[in-house]
């Protein structure tokens, strides 16, 4: 049977309940049949120094997903070349997987710079792209605008990031509400972020 699976790349380091509510959100509003949450080692565009291990970062994907019938945490890139690019990742998948069509969701303010990906161009003829609004960016004025392959899903807007997260829990600061119940006790058990 042809599945719909929606990809949601990120670090999550740590996924907070941002992430969660577009992937969550994805998989109930629009025709995609899963979303995979794949946990990306290493971001091509993103420094190094903050980063918690690949596993750990998995493995608070994984309880953030406990008890989502259609959200499935994604190690694939773990064992793919650095730095990852996500259309390597996809020729992946669809040679692992053919019979499942895949379609990375991404903020609309990834649009603006969607150009600078390895192999924009391929992804876009292989793949339909799900983007979600963002209040941060501004609007879209590029090639991306009305494009074909594009789909635009009206999902909440919740303006919270993982740095924000990493340094309120260096300042001692008590954000429970924007993580996960177990990511956060977890995150607390290990002294993560301190
Ligand atoms: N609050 C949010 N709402 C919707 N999408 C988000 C939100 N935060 C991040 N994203 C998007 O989710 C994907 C994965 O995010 P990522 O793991 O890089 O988190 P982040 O919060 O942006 O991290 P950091 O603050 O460490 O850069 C990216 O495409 C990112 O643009
Ligand atoms: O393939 C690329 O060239 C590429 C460039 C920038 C980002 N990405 C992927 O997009 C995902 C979200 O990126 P970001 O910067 O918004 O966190 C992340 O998992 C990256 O691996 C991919």
């Amino acid at each position: 049977m042809n599945r719909k699976i929606g990809l949601f790349f990120g670090t999550f380091n740590p996924i907070h309940i941002g992430h969660l509510i577009i992937a969550n959100h994805m998989a109930e509003f629009s025709d995609l049949d899963e979303v995979w949450l794949v946990v990306t080692p290493h971001n091509p565009h993103k420094k190094k120094s903050t980063l918690l291990d690949n596993h750990h970062r998995l493995d608070m994907v994984y309880k953030a997903c406990e008890g989502y019938e259609h959200l499935r945490p994604s190690n694939v890139e773990f064992n793919l070349p650095k730095p990852n690019y996500t259309s390597t990742t996809l020729a992946h998948l669809q040679e692992k997987y053919p019979t499942n069509e895949f379609c990375p969701i991404m903020g609309e303010d990834n649009l603006k710079t969607f150009h600078k990906w390895k192999n924009y161009d391929v992804i876009l003829e292989n793949h339909e792209i799900y983007v979600y609004p963002r209040i941060s960016g501004g609007k879209v004025e590029n090639e991306f605008k009305d494009h074909p392959k594009i789909k635009r899903v009206d999902a909440p807007v919740v303006e919270i990031s993982s740095t924000f997260i990493r340094r309120a829990v260096k300042d001692g600061k008590f954000i429970k509400p924007l993580l996960n119940q177990s990511v956060w006790d977890y995150i607390k058990l290990m002294n993560f972020y301190r």
